[in-house]
């Protein structure tokens, strides 16, 4: 069966709510962030770890992952789940975003989009079918509609002809996915239209039309202004059904989750929190700590004095400095498992506050904390 939505409490002030998106590969507790394993892992981090954290969804990338390791070993492994040993859900982004901002030469066609592989140069050609059929292979537990995704500053004109052909590629990615897809795979459409509201209607009213398991608001964090962001996400929030998922991509920053959350938004994603740890910077409940800092030098207390993760719990922000500054692997693992924890952690929260509808108090709290 593909994915039921159950919508458990909604804040009172806000259009915040608790869910549970019930998969075939476990329950998924809303709102929540989902960290990002792009090649099959989630960098550094064993599935112990990961749930160990609180990680109850992970993502994958459709374009990496036909690249790298292939879908011939996929196939023969039974599935990503099996490959990596994870027995949660997975979500997997179907290709589009990943084609524009990692490819090179890429040509888009009515048919799909030509590009050539970021790692050898090879050609290749995905269509919407051929993203299904990937995502098919992975065995993922949430599929996304192969889509364009624009950036911020494209013409309305651009923007326009991208979103019909978008809403074209979602009717046949879902057509295969009906023909072709196992009954526990769900797979969720992608709102487009830039920077633009009328685009935006029209792309959620033609996609909800079209009745997929879940919806994302696509087109978002792509160098648009925070503002702007804003703006078209509390616009384009309410035209998606109460009772399905609704995703945002892309977002990782507590601010942005915040925002995201109190407009309706159920799950969130981004490499952020792992990419910063590899380069040294933590999330923590008094802001960022940019570990590298002299600051830290004799800093013998743990990274965030709130957090009882594994990191925080064992090592200080001294021995984190000297790892990274020795560009040892143990400091990478130790600051994306304490960021991630921290972002999962705070989803936890934000879950509980809005139990008790206080989720406006919890965000404001948070804020003067973190120093927003
Ligand atoms: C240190 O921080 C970072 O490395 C970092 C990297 C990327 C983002 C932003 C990512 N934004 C984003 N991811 C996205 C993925 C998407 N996938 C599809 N199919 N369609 C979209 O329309 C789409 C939009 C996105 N916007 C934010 C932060």
């Amino acid at each position: 069966m593909p994915l039921k939505y159950e919508l458990i409490k909604k804040d009172k002030y806000t259009n915040a709510r608790v869910g549970v998106i019930h998969t075939a590969s476990g329950d998924i507790p809303t709102p929540i962030f989902m960290p990002v394993g792009t090649v099959g892992t989630v960098k550094t981090m064993t599935v112990d770890d990961l749930k160990e954290m609180g990680a109850k969804i992970i993502l994958g990338n459709t374009y990496h992952l036909y690249l790298k390791p292939g879908m011939d070993i996929m196939k023969k492994a039974g599935g990503l789940h099996k490959f990596m040993n994870w027995d949660r859900p997975i979500l997997t982004d179907s290709g589009g975003f990943q084609v524009f901002s990692l490819a090179d030469n890429r040509k888009i066609s009515e048919d799909g989009v030509m590009f050539r592989s970021h790692i050898d140069g090879s050609k290749h050609f995905f269509t919407p079918e051929k993203s299904i059929e990937i995502q098919n292979d992975i065995h993922s537990d949430i599929m996304m509609s192969f889509d364009e995704c624009v950036d911020a500053n494209a013409s309305y004109d651009y923007v326009k002809n991208s979103m019909e052909r978008t809403l074209r590629w979602a009717k046949r990615g879902l057509d295969y996915h009906k023909a072709n897809s196992h009954p526990d795979q769900s797979l969720f459409g992608i709102v487009q239209g830039g920077m633009f509201k009328d685009l935006r209607e029209i792309s959620a009213r033609e996609t909800v039309a079209m009745d997929f398991d879940g919806y994302s608001i696509g087109g978002l964090s792509v160098g648009e202004t925070k503002e702007e962001m804003i703006d078209i996400l509390n616009f384009t929030t309410p035209l998606l059904p109460e009772d399905k998922p609704r995703y945002n991509m892309g977002v990782g920053t507590p601010d942005y989750l915040f925002e995201s959350f109190e407009a309706g938004i159920d799950m969130a994603d981004c490499v952020l929190p792992t990419r910063i740890a590899r380069n040294g910077t933590a999330l923590t409940s008094e802001g960022r700590v940019v570990i590298k800092n002299a600051t830290y030098k004799e800093d013998f207390s743990p990274l965030d004095p709130e957090c009882d993760c594994y990191t925080c719990s064992n090592y200080s922000r001294a021995y984190l400095r000297h790892l990274v500054n020795a560009k040892e692997i143990l400091g990478a693992r130790l600051l994306s498992y304490h960021n991630l924890y921290f972002l999962l952690k705070m989803c936890e929260n934000i879950r509980e506050a809005i139990m008790n509808d206080s989720f406006l108090d919890y965000k404001k709290e948070f804020y003067e904390k973190y120093g927003y």
